[in-house]
């Protein structure tokens, strides 16, 4: 199955990566960090409106290259400009081509927040998305453990960042809310089979309490199904590869804060 090749290939590069730099010097460089202004994306989306999260991706393993041309820095200035209110970067290198240093590029390109897109499941790698200028991380709840997703969660709070707690399925979602996620993300995607279904996040909405902010992820293709789901009470969408297709960026994004 996917995602425990996904989780595998993860624990594998991370256990390559401490011994290049170690946790405690990680740390040490993220200590060094200069105190910049919080990027507060939980504020963000109690605004009103529906929020987009526009995501710099070049592959997936479902879809494999989606762009062959990828100046991912360009991609992010013009998402910006166009009014994305966060940018996510993939940073999972083997299924996804992505690259830490594409999220620490783009952080320091932009000035909304940056979310850290990978299969997280140590604090080494809470700690690699702070030195690279995350403003947000990612956790999937199918692959933590409830103590994993608090901790984790934590953590990324205690550096000033903030987490998107992922959930598919029906446990997933409730697990994420018993979790004390502040900001859920339900996915229209099966990580274990990398199916989408539009209609599912619908279907999942109501088991989070209205004061959880809730962002549809995946799968989404136009203005038509952002105003669904805003009208359903999602606060942000994520949305990758429409976007990176599109031949006009900005006015894909322009379309969705409108619709
Ligand atoms: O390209 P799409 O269908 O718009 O999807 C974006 C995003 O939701 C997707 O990349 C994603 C959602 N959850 C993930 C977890 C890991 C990697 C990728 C993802």
């Amino acid at each position: 199955m996917i995602l425990d090749e996904l989780v595998t290939a993860t624990h594998n590069r991370l256990e390559r990566q401490r011994e290049k730099v170690s946790l405690p010097k990680l740390k040490q460089e993220v200590a060094k960090l200069n105190a910049t202004a919080k990027l507060d994306f939980l504020a963000v989306l109690q605004r009103p409106g529906i929020h987009v999260i526009a995501e710099v991706k070049k592959a997936s393993p479902s879809k494999g290259t989606i762009v062959t041309d990828f100046p991912y820095l360009q991609v992010a200035r013009t998402y910006e400009q166009a009014g994305a209110d966060a940018i996510s970067v993939l940073t999972e290198p083997d299924y996804f081509k992505g690259k830490l240093r594409y999220l620490n590029e783009i952080s320091a390109a932009t000035s909304i927040p940056t979310l850290r897109k990978d299969f997280t499941i140590d604090p080494y790698m809470v700690y690699e998305a702070k030195l690279n200028g995350a403003a947000i991380i990612l956790l999937i709840v199918a692959i933590l453990t409830d103590e994993q997703l608090c901790n984790l969660r934590k953590l990324a709070e205690s550096l000033g960042m903030q987490a998107i707690v992922e959930a598919y399925t029906e446990t997933e979602v409730t697990r994420a809310v018993r979790s004390g996620a502040k900001i859920i993300g339900i996915n229209n995607r099966n990580l274990k089979n990398f199916a989408v279904d539009f209609g599912h996040s619908f279907k999942m909405r109501s088991l989070v309490p209205a004061k959880i902010p809730v962002i549809a992820e995946s799968g989404i293709s136009g203005p038509a199904d952002v105003k669904r789901l805003a009208q359903a009470d999602f606060k942000g969408v994520l949305v990758g590869e429409a976007l990176m297709k599109a031949t006009n960026k900005r006015e894909m994004i322009r379309a969705f804060k409108e619709f």
